[in-house]
């Protein structure tokens, strides 16, 4: 059938997940991915899984032990090889009292598909490896302009989008955790004001292993004219993760969290989504639809998808974000 209407739904590209000898990816089913698990222990309780989900996200004991205890298993042998490439690359230099930069996870996808959820649960299964490693996590709306430069630069409605992030301060962050510096900052970003929280930092102090999770973390940035080299956010990454699904599934999960959320945070004054916790069903589901379709959606489209085929590794969710397949880029 031809798609050269304009209006029709353009096709996400999926090229990469149908395993053929050019695929750069290895395919698995979330059976076939359960079994890489091996003897590696669950640490982590039902009450635990709970309290680190997000609103909507039913992910449960039965979903790590599935799918995140072999993703902690592989990226165990990660951290294990690049300490050992480390050690080797000192003795090659005859360098010595050179401490280990942290190891840095990226983890990428459309709003709403449960990146937060992912990168909560791995920072407390990696945290309780025998080694106990001190694991981070950052997310970058930290790093979006606040809404008052959004406004005055006439791009409120384009939050998410790379022109509404400060890459240049993403990029100092992450070259100084790779440096090895001490507390390095990060802005902090409120969901319930909707804006980036003045003058509230996190502080990160030489940590093993950093997860640094958001839309934009696979991005890259437009050559500037001036010629002068410019890094990408994932050059500073050791192993990235993208969290995928079909787009009518993220859209039901956005704006089902967003009705959800009218019963919730909305109901806080302090929220700037308050005034449709009072509005009509009917206008708050509109409302939901609209940042979908013109916001999130477009910014999936044109954004986010097409730094899919950057990651090391793609877990596919299906219905009730459950994940259905995993393709992990071949060495
Ligand atoms: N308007 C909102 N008010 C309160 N919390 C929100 C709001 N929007 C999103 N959240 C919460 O913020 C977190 C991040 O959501 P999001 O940025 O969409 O990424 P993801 O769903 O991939 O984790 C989630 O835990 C979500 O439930
Ligand atoms: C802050 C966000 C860009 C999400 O970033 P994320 O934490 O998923 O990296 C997003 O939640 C957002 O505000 N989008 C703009 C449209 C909307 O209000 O949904």
């Amino acid at each position: 059938m031809s798609t050269s209407s304009r209006n029709a739904e353009p096709r996400a590209p999926l090229d990469h997940f149908q395993a053929n000898d050019f695929s750069p990816y290895h395919f698995f089913s979330s059976e076939e991915w359960a079994r890489f698990r091996a003897d590696t222990p669950l640490t982590l309780t039902a009450d635990e899984v709970q309290r680190l989900r997000s609103l909507g996200d039913p992910i449960d004991l039965n979903e790590v032990r599935r799918i995140y205890l072999s993703l902690s298993r592989l990226l165990s042998a990660h951290v294990e090889s690049s300490l050992l490439l480390f050690q080797q690359r000192n003795r090659f230099l005859s360098l010595s009292d050179v401490t280990k930069t942290p190891f840095v996870i990226g983890i990428a996808g459309s709003v709403a598909v449960g990146k937060s959820t992912t990168a909560r649960i791995l920072k407390e299964l990696l945290r309780r490896w025998p080694s106990s490693p001190k694991v981070d996590l950052i997310t970058t709306d930290g790093f979006l302009y606040p809404n008052a430069t959004l406004i005055q630069k006439d791009i409120l409605n384009r939050k998410g989008f790379p022109e509404s992030y400060d890459t240049s301060a993403i990029l100092g962050f992450l070259a100084a955790i790779k440096a090895g510096r001490p507390n390095v900052a990060a802005p902090c970003y409120s969901h319930l004001t909707y804006d980036v929280l003045p003058e509230q930092f996190t502080t990160i102090d030489r940590p093993d292993i950093l997860i640094f999770e958001g839309i934009n973390v696979l991005q890259s940035r437009d050559l500037p004219a001036d010629g002068k080299i410019v890094p990408m956010v994932s050059d500073f990454f050791d192993f990235s993760i993208y969290i995928d699904a079909d787009e009518p599934l993220i859209h039901n999960w956005y704006v089902n969290r967003f009705m959800n959320l009218r019963q919730t945070a909305f109901r806080d004054p302090n929220s700037y989504f308050h005034r449709y916790a009072a509005i009509s069903e009917d206008e708050a589901l509109a409302r939901a639809e609209d940042l979908w379709a013109n916001i999130n959606l477009k910014n999936l489209r044109e954004n986010i998808l097409p730094t899919r085929p950057r990651a090391d590794l793609i877990l596919r969710k299906g219905e009730n974000h459950l994940i259905d397949s995993v393709a992990l880029r071949k060495l």
